[in-house]
């Protein structure tokens, strides 16, 4: 194909391509004018901006700052704002929503539980909440020509002690809408291991979970929550990275535990935007992804926080489009990956891969065939894909 690489997906092609979430926070989601509004309804008076776009824009530079702990700090005000049953179903619907008119077909949302009590709500009451929001946001998309799936992960968060309980709960509510679980929140000085009781409870009833790690600290916590706690993907991971040396010839030598990862073929949900602001990764080009994916890690490509880094799945993709010359076999690809790495049933995912989003790739790859005459062949193969 001599048109080869000429043309990188559109904007268009990007939106339309079917896309997989494995790691969006759901009090990190909120549209600007969602907080807004359930703040003035609750009575919330702690908020920095009133005026929408205003407060959007604070939301991005506040957590621009470069270190995971003033990143979190900006949830406070999320946070404060759904502490109801109706607020946490309002924003579980409009997330949905928002995901599926981004084009996602399958996601996985996540949200802590424990963060959801100060007016007295049950933790039942917050999960019940958020899947009923959840199931009337997919209502929604299908009522607007979108299709989408989306799963509930309970997060626990790592610097409080309430891990074994969340564990429980998202067992509890495996089969009615919750399908894993995860830690989250500051990394530095809070190991995955002090949550141990829980990831052997979750091992013992055979159920899934993904631990933030390798994000705000290095290797050790990448070791732990894989050989100590038995993650079955990694919130982020980016810090691999240090386990990997390229010599000036370009030769690449990888230490025993990042073979371990690509090895076994361990998910890394990777948020590079998210990354940007934290200082995880110093800009997209220097962003490990590159390398990874060059190396054929398990890559996913995911959006963290879409309120904190005013971002969606489109964006994310456009950013690595844009810098990586990522073509369409790449984002099917990261896609496929993604769905083969969630946490529904293998026949489920596979149905997802082999009829939704194969053919949703396959469809706009066809369309340079009907280009209009004369114009340039958009050709979006590349030579190592799937
Ligand atoms: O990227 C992250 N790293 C660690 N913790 C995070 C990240 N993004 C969000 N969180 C925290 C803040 C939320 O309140 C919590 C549950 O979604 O998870
Ligand atoms: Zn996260």
């Amino acid at each position: 194909m001599t048109s080869e690489t000429t043309t990188l997906p559109t904007s268009e092609q990007i939106l339309r391509a079917p896309k997989v979430l494995l790691h969006d926070h759901l009090d990190g989601g909120l549209r600007p004018a969602t907080v807004v509004e359930l703040a003035r309804e609750n009575g919330y008076e702690g908020l920095p901006e009133t005026d929408p776009e205003k407060l959007g824009i604070w939301f991005r530079e506040a957590a621009d700052s470069g270190s995971l702990e003033r990143y979190l700090e900006t949830f406070a005000h999320t946070c404060a704002v759904m502490q109801t049953r109706d607020a946490l179903a309002r924003v579980a619907a409009e997330c949905a929503e928002d995901l599926a008119a981004d084009g996602v077909v399958y996601a996985e949302v996540r949200y802590a539980p424990e963060q959801h009590l100060e007016q007295g709500l049950t933790l039942e009451e917050v999960v019940e909440a958020v899947n009923e929001g959840f199931r009337e946001g997919e209502r929604r998309a299908r009522e607007n020509g979108h299709r989408i799936r989306v799963g509930a992960l309970l997060t626990a968060m790592r610097h409080a002690a309430r891990a074994l309980e969340i564990a429980e709960l998202a067992n509890r509510y495996r089969d009615t809408g919750v399908v894993g679980f995860d830690i989250a929140g500051a990394e530095a000085g809070y190991p995955p291991t002090r949550h141990l009781d829980a990831f052997e409870y979750l091992k013992r009833e055979n159920n899934h979970f993904t631990i933030h790690a390798g994000e705000a600290f290095g290797l050790p916590s990448i070791w732990q929550a894989l050989q100590w706690c038995g993650a079955d993907r990694l919130g982020h991971g980016v810090r691999i990275i240090d386990d990997i040396e390229v010599a000036d010839d370009g030769s690449v030598k990888l230490g025993r535990l990042a073979s371990y990862v690509r090895d076994k073929r361990i998910p890394l949900e990777m948020c590079p935007t998210s990354n940007l602001q934290t200082g995880a990764a110093p800009s997209y080009a220097e962003h490990p992804i590159g390398l990874l994916r060059r190396l054929q890690f398990r890559l996913t490509v995911n959006t963290d926080n879409r309120l904190m880094s005013g971002t969606n799945m489109s964006r994310e993709f456009e950013h690595l489009v844009k810098t990586f010359r990522y073509t369409l076999d790449d984002m099917q690809w990261f896609t496929v990956n993604a769905m083969k790495s969630a946490f529904i049933p293998f026949d489920e995912r596979l149905a997802m891969i082999n009829d939704v989003i194969k053919p949703g790739y396959a469809e706009l790859r066809a369309e340079w065939l009907f280009r209009p005459q004369g114009a340039t062949a958009p050709v979006n193969r590349s030579s190592d894909s799937v």
